[in-house]
């Protein structure tokens, strides 16, 4: 009779384990090495575009993406909700009208995805700043933008890239991810008002 033990041997003689260590270091080794490669002049300057906003009497700060990308934009508006900013997230259905003195930051790998390369051209119109975080120097987002920050990383549909191992836009959503974290971090550094105060503002209708 079969032990259990020698039926899971016989399963993972078939089917080994997911190699996790090894996915995790290669995770891992590619974000570090893609951060370390953001321009940190154009990171600097959508810190300052999104400073400039937040701080201003009037100016709201609008994010966009979509799939993963606008996830990880979402996050990044709650983070500037902390610090006291007026943050409002495209599609949401309290979301008002964008106008001039507004940022509009958006995320996207490819820079051509219909609905975040309509947002651009629609605040453009309505006069609002945009700044961009995207892979694509040349692709019609980065042109519409006022301030772009390069993710040198694969897009979703670089099936097979150098860039990376990872499926689709992964690794431009978690260095994404890692840059609007760094943006957060830099201007409460600046504005050094004390976590307490910061925590009166975390939803508390959770
Ligand atoms: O970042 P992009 O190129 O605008 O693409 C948007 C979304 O499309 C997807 O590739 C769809 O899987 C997501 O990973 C990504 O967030």
């Amino acid at each position: 009779m079969t032990t259990t033990a020698e039926a899971v041997q016989a399963v993972s003689d078939v089917d080994p384990s997911p190699d996790v260590e090894l996915s995790l270091a290669l995770v891992g080794s590619e974000i570090a090495e893609t951060a370390a490669e953001v321009d940190l002049r154009q990171l600097s300057s959508l810190a300052t575009e999104v400073q400039t906003a937040g701080n201003s009497a009037t100016g709201r700060i609008f994010v966009a993406g979509a799939g993963r990308s606008g996830l990880v934009l979402r996050m990044a508006a709650m983070r500037l909700m902390h610090l006291g900013f007026d943050v409002h997230i495209a599609g949401d259905t309290t979301t008002p009208a964008i106008r001039s003195g507004d940022l509009l930051l958006l995320a996207s790998g490819s820079g051509t995805t219909s609905g975040v390369v309509r947002a651009a051209e629609t605040a453009s119109k309505a006069g609002a700043r945009i700044a961009v975080y995207t892979t694509n120097a040349a692709s019609p987002l980065a042109e519409l933008a006022d301030v772009v920050v390069i993710i040198p990383a694969a897009q979703k549909t670089d099936h097979g890239s150098t860039l990376s191992r990872q499926y689709s836009g992964s690794l431009f959503e978690q260095v994404l991810f890692l840059a609007a974290e760094a943006v957060f971090q830099a201007l409460w550094d600046n504005d050094a008002t004390p976590a307490e105060e910061l925590w009166l503002r975390h939803a508390n209708l959770e």
